[in-house]
């Protein structure tokens, strides 16, 4: 495998990050397809945030390499990794509350950037059309109007996703996006992350394997910053490893 040219999304490789010598991630290497959703479990410490802070360049590496579409990430700012085409979803929800959903969604648009960029904002049918369509997908269409505050806690993650979906991201990375969501709320949001991956890869931090078996076409398990295992859910559940250090606590 070479390090430079790959026909996959993302490829890291040999990524590491030391904190005061810890180090949390570990001389770690994936490759992301495209369309696909990768799933990464593992203990609590075992640095799956810490991975995800890396490719949107929150935290910079100490060592190895992020390629995304063959540009390398870890010299980049967030602000340019965002706009190459990453999108982030953190765990707990930013949206404007005392925004309309349209609004939250408006304001994502690329080119509204910032809250004083919407109100001057020309709705023009462009946007329109957009709001729309991402509305519908998030299972919002019929609640354009609602002030984002009085919205459930699952509608407000599918809202945060939505306004992440509304900059067109060519990878966006979740991090635990069914916590506290209910059943109904579960099955919808795997529907959502399939239709999502029609057009976009998506990587997911999950600790519900139930879950992670419904959505996942791979499934990383890492463990002290390095991958313990790596494969289809069913794969992964029933590697010795994975049962002796996550799953069977
Ligand atoms: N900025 C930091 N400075 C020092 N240590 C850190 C920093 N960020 C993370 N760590 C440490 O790195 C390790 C991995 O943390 P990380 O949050 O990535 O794990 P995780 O797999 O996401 O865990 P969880 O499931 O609990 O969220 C932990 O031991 C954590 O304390």
């Amino acid at each position: 495998m070479s390090a430079s040219n790959t026909d996959f999304v993302l490829a890291v490789e040999g990524l590491t990050v030391s904190f005061d010598g810890f180090k949390a991630v570990n001389d770690l290497s994936f490759y992301v397809d495209k369309n696909e959703i990768r799933v990464i479990v593992g203990p609590n410490g075992a640095g799956k945030t810490t991975v995800l802070d890396l490719i949107c360049g929150r935290t910079k590496a100490t060592d190895g390499s992020i390629k995304f579409r063959n540009r390398e990430l870890t010299k980049m700012k967030e602000h340019q990794i965002v706009r190459a085409g990453v999108g982030r979803k953190f765990q707990t929800p930013s949206i404007y509350g005392d925004l309309s959903v349209f609004e939250n969604l408006e304001i994502s648009f690329p080119r509204g950037r910032s809250v004083f960029g919407a109100l001057v904002f020309k709705r023009d049918a462009e946007v329109l059309q957009r709001v729309d369509e991402i509305a519908d997908m998030i299972f919002l269409k019929d609640l354009l109007h609602t002030p984002a505050e009085l919205l459930s806690h699952g509608q407000k993650q599918w809202l945060e996703i939505g306004m992440l979906l509304i900059q067109d991201p060519e990878l966006l990375m979740l991090d635990e996006p069914v916590a506290g969501m209910s059943v109904a709320e579960r099955r919808q949001t795997a529907d959502l992350l399939r239709r999502i991956t029609r057009d976009r890869s998506v990587i997911v931090i999950e600790h519900d394997m139930q879950f992670v078996a419904e959505i996942a076409d791979k499934v990383t398990v890492l463990h002290q910053g390095k991958i313990l295992a790596e494969g289809s859910a069913e794969e992964v559940k029933k590697d010795e490893k994975v049962i002796e250090v996550y799953l069977g606590h």
